[in-house]
């Protein structure tokens, strides 16, 4: 496809966020694998502003040590990969502070860059998730993706900043508009910039953690919601509003998910606050004078701070233009709403689509039905349905108002409007928001802790029946298969085979060579047995070094084959380490449910009898139990 067909795609390829100067010197430099730490330093030297951070932060890691006075020693102590990863950071700090898209706003970007930075790097630190450097990297770079949105198409982007969306809406609209969103740039740059991939992939889900598919509990999965967890932190620290309570709920449920407990994580926080003041400083980033975590929760929680109504938002459109003004000042003034006004209600729609308020007023005085047009219009909307609407009529006769409650609306007033009237439904309208954005909280909130309750279900039911060395089933797993075995068998009277697996003188391996080596030994033979396994057979860890195939479906000569094919997988596999090769062998019993059999247990009595027939022939062979006899098949 020729690349100028699309201005958007071509602007992208030279229009993006990129280090300059001594940071692009030292990230070239850097890929050079004979650079020496003394060719660093003297770039670094050549920036007095980056020698300083640079010397900051060696000196911030290095408590108890002697502290780092020149490029060199900080260069030495912080490693080059975290001196190139911190050079192009503050780079893009420094080039990037403002720019041409007008609606975005570059110094809160950075103030929450920052705040994230520091975020991340602190509480990844104490639940030791990286290194601190490349941790603070990765969090001052999280989002860079909207920088690169904001750098590559500035008008398009500000169009975009400019509607006030909500943070769950801006990926989807980012991809309508820009065929891209922050969250792919983002993991574009980063790879570009040479961050740990480690990292650079479980940022993709730091705005919606539960989309990860990493097992719980491992680093990855600890990794996103520690970087979620800063998401949170800085948006409840420079994002504050009327739904604090929520955010302070939910900032609690996921550090106690990444196992922080309350006094831990409000010591955490303070501590970072203090960091981020100072790097604001150094860095010459605008961060906001918040004392203590605790003092932020207090104060925004406190009801004179955020007035009961002051959320509560009001379209006043109508083409009265005085009354429009009298009802407006009345809300706004008295009853503290934020309000908007227009008197083309041509326009109302296109307003409220910005505005997002909770209540719509439409005055009838114009024609009855531009009025009723709006009211169907923002009834028929995904968007915009839930909004209250209230048309103040000027004729409350019965065919207005059936003709009003017909096109939607939610309530209609007579004019002249009474003033208080008109404020006490609007209070029932904002009770009535009150209540369900809380109990859509509550709902989010149940949701999110039946999901951990599931999961930890899950994680329990699973840990109950695996083995945990080899993640085969454990004995409790392979009892209750060998059950359901038996009575599949004994309604078909369709045969099934148990092969015993027993590896030769396993104690010695340990003996000579250790445990763990004993243990890698075991996980090789798991592994060999799940291979040599059909689909529909059980592998098990029946205890120490024996093992069971429960194979439904197996007649004993078919059995006896596959049990051969195991004894031959297993000699021909040995354990190998740089400096030599452990050879292993196991011996196999056999045994097939046969209607002679009465029980599971004596069916487990006939395959041990096997086992210690084929131990007691050898080893490394194969013996069978049938009819009531045992035969060893092959000595090797
Ligand atoms: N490394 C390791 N060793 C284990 C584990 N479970 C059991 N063992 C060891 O397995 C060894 C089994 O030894 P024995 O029962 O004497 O059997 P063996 O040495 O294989 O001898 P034969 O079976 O007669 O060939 C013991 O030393 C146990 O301590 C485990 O999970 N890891």
């Amino acid at each position: 496809m020729n690349s100028n067909a699309n201005p958007v795609s071509a602007r992208r390829v030279y229009k993006l966020p990129s280090p300059t100067g001594v940071a692009l010197s030292i990230m070239q430099l850097c890929e050079d694998e004979h650079v020496t730490v003394g060719q660093i330093a003297k770039l670094v030297q050549s920036d007095p502003a980056l020698t300083g951070r640079l010397l900051k932060q060696a000196n911030s890691l290095a408590e108890g040590l002697r502290p780092v006075m020149s490029a060199l020693e900080a260069v030495n102590r912080l490693g080059l990969q975290s001196v190139r990863l911190l050079a192009l950071s503050f780079s893009l700090v420094d080039q990037h502070g403002r720019g041409e898209c007008e609606h975005f706003n570059y110094t809160l970007f950075w103030s929450h860059a920052l705040l994230m930075a520091v975020a991340v790097k602190n509480l990844g630190e104490m639940l030791k998730l990286g290194m601190a450097d490349e941790l603070f990297s990765c969090g001052l770079l999280s989002r860079v993706g909207c920088l690169a949105l904001a750098t590559a198409y500035p008008v398009e982007y500000s169009a975009l900043m400019a509607r006030g969306l909500k943070p769950q809406e801006l990926l989807s609209e980012e991809r309508k508009a820009l065929d891209t969103d922050h969250i792919a740039m983002t993991d574009r740059l980063l790879k570009q910039w040479g961050l740990p991939g480690a990292l650079i992939e479980p940022l993709k889900f730091h705005e919606t953690p539960e989309a990860n598919t990493y097992a719980h509990g491992t680093r990855q999965w600890r990794l996103v919601y520690l970087t979620h967890l800063s998401l949170l932190i800085a948006n409840f620290v420079l994002h504050p509003s009327n739904e604090s309570a929520f955010h302070i709920s939910e900032l609690r449920l996921v550090a106690g998910k990444l196992g922080l407990d309350e006094s831990e994580f409000t010591e955490c926080v303070d501590d970072l606050l203090r960091q981020w003041r100072a790097w604001g400083n150094s860095l010459s980033v605008q961060v906001k004078d918040v004392t203590s975590f605790a003092a932020m929760k207090e104060s925004q929680l406190r009801p004179d701070q955020c007035p009961e109504t002051q959320w509560f938002k009001v379209l006043v459109a109508g083409e009265d233009a005085q009354m429009v003004d009298v009802i407006n000042t009345y809300l706004r003034d008295e009853c503290k709403y934020e309000t908007l006004t227009t008197n083309n209600s041509q326009d109302a729609l296109s307003l409220a689509l910005k505005f997002k308020p909770h209540a719509v007023l439409t005055q009838g005085s114009g024609p009855l039905i531009s009025s009723t047009r709006l009211c169907q219009a923002i009834k028929s909307n995904d968007w915009s349905q839930h909004i209250y609407v209230m048309m103040l009529l000027e004729n409350d006769d019965e065919h207005h108002v059936v003709a009003a409650f017909d096109a939607g609306v939610d309530d209609c007033l007579p004019q002249p409007v009474h003033l208080r009237c008109l404020h006490a439904r609007l209070q029932a309208q904002a009770r009535y928001v009150r209540i369900s954005e809380a109990w859509e909280r509550d709902h989010k909130r149940l949701s999110m802790a039946a999901e951990d309750l599931a999961q930890s279900n899950q994680r329990l039911q699973h840990s109950a029946l695996t083995d945990p060395l080899t993640s085969l089933a454990n004995r409790r797993a392979g009892l209750h298969t060998l059950a359901q075995a038996w009575s599949s068998a004994s309604r078909k009277s369709t045969p099934f085979s148990v092969i015993s697996i027993d590896i030769d003188h396993f104690k010695s391996i340990n003996d000579v060579h250790g445990h763990l080596v004993g243990d890698d030994v075991l996980k090789l033979v798991s592994e060999c047995l799940q291979k040599q396994a059909r689909k529909e057979d059980t592998v098990c860890r029946w205890g120490g070094e024996e093992f069971l195939v429960i194979c439904p479906n197996l007649e004993l000569r078919e059995g006896a084959y596959m049990a051969e094919r195991i004894r031959q997988a297993i000699a021909q596999q040995p354990y190998t380490t740089d400096s030599h090769s452990i050879y292993i062998t196991a011996s196999l019993g056999i045994v097939t449910w046969d209607s002679y059999v009465a029980s599971i247990e004596q069916l487990l009595g006939s395959v041990d009898q096997a086992l210690y027939a084929a131990k007691r022939g050898g080893r490394n062979c194969v013996a069978v139990h049938a009819k009531q006899q045992v035969r060893v098949l092959k000595v090797a």
